[in-house]
């Protein structure tokens, strides 16, 4: 197979903000506190009373850990990150390197949250790559469990009062994986902003999935100066521009994916809704060679679906404003 891709007339307006609106973010006065924080040990943090919901540690990190009749999870404080996803009887969802950095670094691996900006785009080199969130510490807000018992989380990253937007994310751990990112606008002017989250799936071996429902869309590739293409069929990681790796925006995308798995005999669908992009990201082995937690073959293991509003998918709030982006996830069996 491969992509047989096309190449669209080249263009800089992935990295120029001119081209776009974005918000210029300036770096909250209180982030650099925030990540010294996240390395600390974290202090007693209360357990809510809800069955099936406790404080724990996964990998290392503080978690707070779901059980439920179907599927269990782990969320680390740091980073308000997604570690684990086991549907009953099944496999993990999410991958995680086995050589993981210790707070304050960030996770490599599970769901990152990236926001307000995705990368760097429409950004200066002085803030942090992916925003501000990922490498601080998050509080458990809320958490309820339902008559059909899926348990729902709120967790929400420390409140910058100089950042003008709030976020906050709710999780329901039951048969699907439900993650929502909910941006509210609490200054007053306008802000566009971009934001992802950062899937890293568990696969058998990425050089040998293909993934469903990006076919006729075009996309920009990273590794190519944002150059535009036109996906034809599945993609799968041998581009024959370079066999290896992939690094593409898929724009105007229409909100369900089906990564195809026949090593681990199973069809992970994903769901978005409130993200028109998204991004397919492995780093290939050349890159992953050069990666401390990656260095190990270990990337072939994973395989990055971003339900995002990156590249032209700019969200704009008005004053006061919520913007609510969804990803649903569930394993299916194979045909
Ligand atoms: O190494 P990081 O900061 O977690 O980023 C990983 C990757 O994240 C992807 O979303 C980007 O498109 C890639 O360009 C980037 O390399």
């Amino acid at each position: 197979a491969g992509l047989p891709n096309t190449t669209l007339p080249k263009t800089d307006a992935m990295t120029e903000s001119a081209a776009f609106t974005e918000t210029r973010f300036t770096t909250p006065a209180r982030y650099a506190d925030e990540v010294t924080a996240a390395g600390a040990p974290v202090t007693a943090t209360a357990a809510p009373d809800v069955d099936g919901v406790r404080i724990g540690t996964f990998a290392g990190y503080p978690a707070v850990l779901v059980e439920t009749a179907d599927a269990r999870a782990a969320i680390a404080l740091h980073g308000g990150h997604l570690l684990s996803y086991v549907p009953t009887g099944g496999e993990d969802l999410l991958w995680l390197s086995p050589r993981l950095a210790d707070a304050p670094a960030a996770i490599r691996g599970g769901v990152p949250v990236v926001w307000p900006f995705f990368g760097r785009q429409g950004q200066s080199n002085d803030v942090p790559s992916h925003g501000f969130v990922r490498t601080v510490r998050w509080q458990l807000v809320e958490a309820t469990r339902d008559a059909e018992g899926s348990v729902s989380l709120t967790l929400a990253p420390p409140h910058y009062a100089d950042l003008g937007l709030d976020l906050r994310m709710h999780l329901r751990i039951g048969k699907t994986l439900e993650q929502t990112l909910e941006t509210t606008n609490t200054g007053d002017a306008p802000v566009a902003f971009t934001q992802a989250l950062h899937s890293y799936f568990h696969v058998s071996d990425v050089a040998n999935v293909r993934v469903e429902g990006l076919d006729g869309l075009r996309f920009r590739d990273k590794n190519d100066g944002y150059a535009a293409h036109a996906q034809t069929g599945d993609w799968v990681l041998d581009d024959a521009r370079d066999p290896g790796r992939s690094d593409y925006i898929y724009a105007d995308a229409g909100g369900r994916y089906l990564l195809d798995d026949p090593g681990l005999d199973r069809r992970i669908e994903l769901e978005t809704s409130g993200s028109r992009s998204l991004v397919v990201w492995n780093p290939g082995e050349t890159a992953a060679e050069r990666s401390s937690d990656m260095n190990d073959g270990s990337w072939r293991g994973f395989l990055c679906l971003e339900a995002a509003n990156a590249g032209p998918d700019i969200v704009r709030l008005a004053p006061g404003q919520t913007h609510v982006l969804t990803q649903r996830v569930r394993v299916l069996p194979r045909d």
